[in-house]
């Protein structure tokens, strides 16, 4: 089969029996939702893009179909440089604002499945499931979601839940079909609308039933995904130029008695496996490269866009801003140079992939969570009164139209086009789609405090402590 069509991949979508609830109500029919068409329409042109793109597919090196690249294990540098070009073409049609665009998560598998040796000779692992998921997933171009976090209930490290009714999901039986799951998740992406739900213990448990990893149909029995509301503005891409496309609602997933097939099962019961796959696979690495090769496109279409509107309205001249504009720049080329560093020094890792350096990643990854929302706020003190004067298209189509047309034009554009551009950078940065944006920056990676954390422990400092003890030797 191989990497398949927009079409393919909505009627897929339509052809499931996915319980997603939005509002109230059970979702009926996705593809003509106001909340969910939007979404669905941009990730089916991102496959119908991977499917014209020979750049975008390889020849499978098990049935030579041409599929995802996204699914390619990188074993040169070549290959890594490959991966990134093909991150940031689907990233460009969205400016990077798609957190799920299909090779997230395809990478993610890629990695895990690369690092099945983990799972080698372990108890109550099942390295062939995961081997075997990852080929049926490429062969078939399948769609996913991911769950890899508890409700946030109680995160003192002192809590242990004694609720009756699990909260955090869990095994709450095994039997000759599988493993019995009953319990919550946060905060799946995209959760409903793919064909699939990856869900890894990320770590941190002390209870065998809260660590396993498995994935399922997105319309498994039991299986419910419960959607925030929305942040699409409207159907109009002139008034909501993102959040009319690009809006990835994010759900809780309820496991009421979800069976999960002993075949689709990669670990349970193994604290030890559930608390160190993660982190010691090779997740980490491969994760953050398609990451900050996302970030970067995101930072390009942020400088752009504050450029656009430093012309718009002819505020060049001013100091701070040409400072802000230095700012944002600034980023531009750390992430750039950050993720140039992590791909020159790859090197082939414990399962025999070419693995960019992790430092540099980490740097950048944690550098963008923090940063992000200081570029929102530039473009927010650039544009000033210009992203509140939005009036929308029923506007310019109503009898008001020459007013608009006379006191909202400016140095470079007429009022229309004036309008269009800052309803983008409102969008961006100020609706809920673009507030969303910064939350999600800041969180989707995991706790930013405990990223940190973990960058300084793996740190090779000892050389610098060398450098000093050396330096005062030579006193
Ligand atoms: C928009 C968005 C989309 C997301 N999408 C997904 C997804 O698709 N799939 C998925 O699995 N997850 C997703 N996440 C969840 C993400 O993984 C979590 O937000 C992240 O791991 C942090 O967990 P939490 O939100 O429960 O925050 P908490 O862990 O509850 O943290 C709350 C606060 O307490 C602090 N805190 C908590 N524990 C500690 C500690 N031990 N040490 C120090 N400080 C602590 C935190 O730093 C933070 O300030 C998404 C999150 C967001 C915001």
């Amino acid at each position: 089969m191989g990497a398949i069509s927009g079409e393919e991949y909505m009627s897929r979508i339509k052809q499931r029996n996915v319980e997603l609830w939005h509002n109230g109500e059970k979702v009926q029919n996705f593809l003509t939702h106001p909340v969910f068409q939007g979404i669905i329409k941009s990730q089916a042109s991102l496959y119908d893009m991977q499917l014209q793109d020979s750049t975008m597919t390889y020849p499978s090196p098990e049935t030579g179909n041409a599929v995802g690249l996204s699914y390619m294990k990188p074993y040169t540098q070549e290959d890594l440089i490959k991966r990134r070009k093909m991150v940031q073409k689907w990233a460009k049609v969205s400016g990077g604002m798609l957190g799920r665009s299909p090779d997230y998560m395809n990478t993610v598998l890629m990695a895990f499945a690369a690092s099945t040796k983990l799972l080698q000779g372990e108890e109550n692992c099942f390295p062939q499931h995961l081997q075997q998921f990852y080929q049926t997933a490429k062969e078939q171009d399948l769609s996913f979601t991911h769950t890899f976090i508890n409700p946030q209930v109680n995160r003192s490290q002192l809590y242990f839940e004694d609720s009756t009714e699990p909260i955090a999901a869990k095994v709450v039986e095994e039997n000759k079909d599988g493993i019995v799951i009953k319990g919550a998740r946060l905060l799946a992406t995209q959760g409903g609308i793919t064909d699939e739900v990856l869900v890894f213990s990320s770590g941190g448990i002390s209870e065998e039933a809260l660590g396993y990893a498995f994935a399922i149909p997105s319309d498994t029995k039991g299986l419910k995904f419960i959607s925030r509301s929305s942040f699409v503005g409207g159907a109009s891409t002139y008034d909501h130029p993102l959040s009319a496309r690009f809006e990835e609602a994010d759900c809780l997933v309820v496991f009421d008695h979800v069976t999960v097939p002993w075949e689709r099962v990669f670990f349970y019961n193994n604290i030890k496996v559930s608390n160190n796959f993660l982190m010691n696979s090779a997740f980490v690495p491969f994760a953050m490269h398609q990451i900050v090769s996302r970030q970067i496109v995101k930072t390009q279409f942020v400088v752009g866009l504050a450029e656009s509107i430093v012309s718009a309205i002819h505020i060049s001249e001013f100091p701070h801003v040409q400072e802000k504009m230095a700012e944002l720049i600034m980023t531009l080329e750390t992430m750039e140079a950050l993720l140039l560093k992590a791909e020159t020094n790859a090197a082939i890792d414990e399962f025999g992939l070419m693995r960019p350096e992790t430092t540099p990643l980490k740097v950048a990854t944690s550098t963008f969570s923090k940063g992000y929302s200081r570029l929102t706020e530039i473009i927010q003190l650039l544009g000033s009164s210009g992203l509140v004067s939005i009036p929308t298209e029923a506007d310019f189509k109503a009898e008001i139209r020459p007013d608009l047309d006379h006191y909202l034009q400016c140095a470079t554009l007429d009022a229309k086009e004036r309008v269009q551009l800052f309803r983008l950078a409102w969008d961006a940065t100020m609706s809920a789609f673009g507030s969303r944006q910064i939350q999600y920056e800041r969180f989707f990676f995991g706790n930013p405090h405990r990223l940190l954390s973990e960058l300084y422990r793996s740190y090779e400092i000892q050389k610098h402590t060398d450098y000093i003890d050396s330096f005062l030797r030579d006193e």
